[in-house]
């Protein structure tokens, strides 16, 4: 049977592009790809990108104030302008958006800038009602803000919108205590805006190791975030310009805006799964195995669709593994035991890999260590925040199960400590390291004694 394409990919994001240009450009394959919104897909236009360019933007007051700690008596922000600032970013977005078009384009694969649908096993149907048939379908249709079930809960603005607003709300409520609340809220805060945050747990981030969670939490308070924890919204309405929103507790505030934050779906729905048979998880997730494969051979899926671990670097690896495995003879599946990610906060930031101390201590014995300590950076300038440094070892095998960065650039700092750790270094094998003098990651090399154990002897 012949087809029009040996590849047919849903969706133009970070695990589309990626798999449509490898099996392409590099393997040689005839791929088409259909993108229904922007080419680059969430990350690129509405995610890592424009939300760390924000968070560049909103650090200005907390840098003028340690400045002003150093002795620049007037280092002060100055005035932001979200209009400026808007412009820029869109520039920028256009620019990539062009550039994840043109390397498409130079692989050679063909665009559909249109919605698609799948027929059968091996044919997508595009929204102009063209079908094309493809010996493999690739779906990789990301996911979608999730919004909770509430009375009023189109009032809400996604994370989405934030991107796009015409001008900064003067205050703000955001809904949810995950990575896009904690990032948005110290966006809003850093640019100006009285940002409340409501979040139902007691400490923001679960699932992060407990103490950066509680530092975390600190200082979302510390830098004016009025955060409010054990509480939930019960309802949102229409208060003149405004949006009034009513918590689980009896209270009720006003806000300008309100921003949900409270999870993401895979976007598997309208996608004509059902004229396949390819089986979903109860997340509504399509379900694959190790290869990215789903219970209909022909059909692939990578990606936050598949609802594995949704973050960017992940879906590009599936994306290239999937490519280098059906098309270029080089079998490979993705490792998602051990897989570093950062959450981008102001001061500082929390970079995590592996178990955290609550995980590994149920896993079985383990030795803790941590530093928690002024960095002299901040002590100098007055501030009293704190870095954590963290590794959790294994006592038999010495080896390092986990690491926990609370600080300055702690993204850039953990994903160079995720190079020793996947390759499975032992505690010594960070001894052996020379430290770096003066900065504040020589503490990953220089944690001599245990701070405390779990299971074991003691
Ligand atoms: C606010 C925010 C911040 C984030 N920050 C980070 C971060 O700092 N670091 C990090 O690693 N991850 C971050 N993420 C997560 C990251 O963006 C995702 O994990 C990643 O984009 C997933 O890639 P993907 O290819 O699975 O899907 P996506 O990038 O979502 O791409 C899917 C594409 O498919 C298109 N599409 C969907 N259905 C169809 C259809 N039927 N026909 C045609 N096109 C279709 C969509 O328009 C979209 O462009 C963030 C996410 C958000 C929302
Ligand atoms: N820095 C990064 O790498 C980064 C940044 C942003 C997003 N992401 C990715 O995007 C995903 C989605 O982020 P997210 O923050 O939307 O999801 P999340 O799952 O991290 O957080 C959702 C939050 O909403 C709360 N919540 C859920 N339902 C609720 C309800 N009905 N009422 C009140 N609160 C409710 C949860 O308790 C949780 O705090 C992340 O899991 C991550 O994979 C990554």
């Amino acid at each position: 049977m012949s087809f029009d394409y040996d590849l047919f990919v849903i969706g133009g994001g970070s695990g589309g592009v990626r798999a449509a240009r490898i099996a392409a450009g590099q393997h040689g394959a005839k791929v088409g790809l259909a993108e229904e919104s922007r080419m680059g897909g969430t990350c690129v236009i509405r995610g890592c990108v424009p939300k760390k360019l924000m968070i560049f933007a909103s650090n200005a007051s907390l840098m003028a104030e340690e400045m002003r700690g150093y002795g620049w008596a007037d280092a002060a922000a100055g005035g932001f302008s979200w209009r400026d600032f808007r412009a820029k970013l869109d520039a920028e977005l256009n620019r990539l958006e062009a550039a994840y078009t043109s390397g498409l384009n130079n692989a050679g694969v063909e665009i559909h800038h249109q919605r698609a649908r799948l027929a059968d096993h091996h044919t997508v149907e595009l929204a102009d009602g063209t079908r094309k048939t493809a010996k493999h379908i690739l779906i990789a249709a990301g996911g979608r803000p999730a919004k909770p079930e509430i009375p009023g809960a189109e009032l809400g603005l996604i994370s989405d919108d934030l991107f796009l607003l015409d001008e900064l709300p003067k205050r703000a409520l955001l809904i949810g205590g995950g990575f896009i609340a904690c990032e948005f809220a110290t966006i809003l805060n850093g640019l100006g805006v009285e940002t409340v945050q409501a979040y139902r747990g007691d400490a923001v981030l679960r699932g992060f190791d407990r103490e950066a969670r509680e530092m975390a939490t600190a200082q979302l308070k510390d830098i004016g975030v009025d955060l409010r924890l054990g509480l939930s919204p019960v309802g949102l309405e229409k208060a003149g310009a405004r949006i009034a929103a009513r918590f689980d507790d009896g209270s009720a505030d006003e806000f300008d805006a309100v921003f949900l934050a409270t999870g993401r779906a895979p976007y598997t729905w309208g996608l004509g799964l059902e004229n396949t048979g390819v089986n979903l998880k109860d997340s509504g997730a399509i379900a694959v195995d190790e290869w990215s494969q789903s219970s209909v051979p022909s059909i692939f899926a990578v990606g936050d669709v598949t609802d594995r671990v949704n973050l960017t670097p992940v879906a590009i690896r599936e994306g290239h593994s999937f490519a280098d495995t059906v098309f270029g003879d080089k079998a490979r599946q993705v490792n998602h035991d051990l897989v570093a990610s950062a959450v981008y906060l102001r001061p500082h930031e929390l970079g995590s890999i592996g178990l955290t101390e609550e995980q590994a201590a149920e896993r079985g014995p383990v030795d803790v260590y941590s530093a928690v300590f002024r960095p002299m950076r901040s002590m100098f300038a007055g501030s009293d925040v704190r870095i954590m440094m963290k590794l959790l070892v294994e006592p038999e095998s010495d080896r390092v199960l986990g690491c926990h960065i609370f600080g300055p650039e702690a993204g850039e700092m953990i994903q160079l400590a995720a190079i020793p750790i996947t390759m499975g270094a032992t505690k010594a094998d960070f001894d052996a390291a020379m430290a770096v003098h003066p900065t504040a990651a020589e503490e990953l090399v220089t944690m001599r004694n245990v701070t405390r154990r779990h299971g074991g002897e003691g």
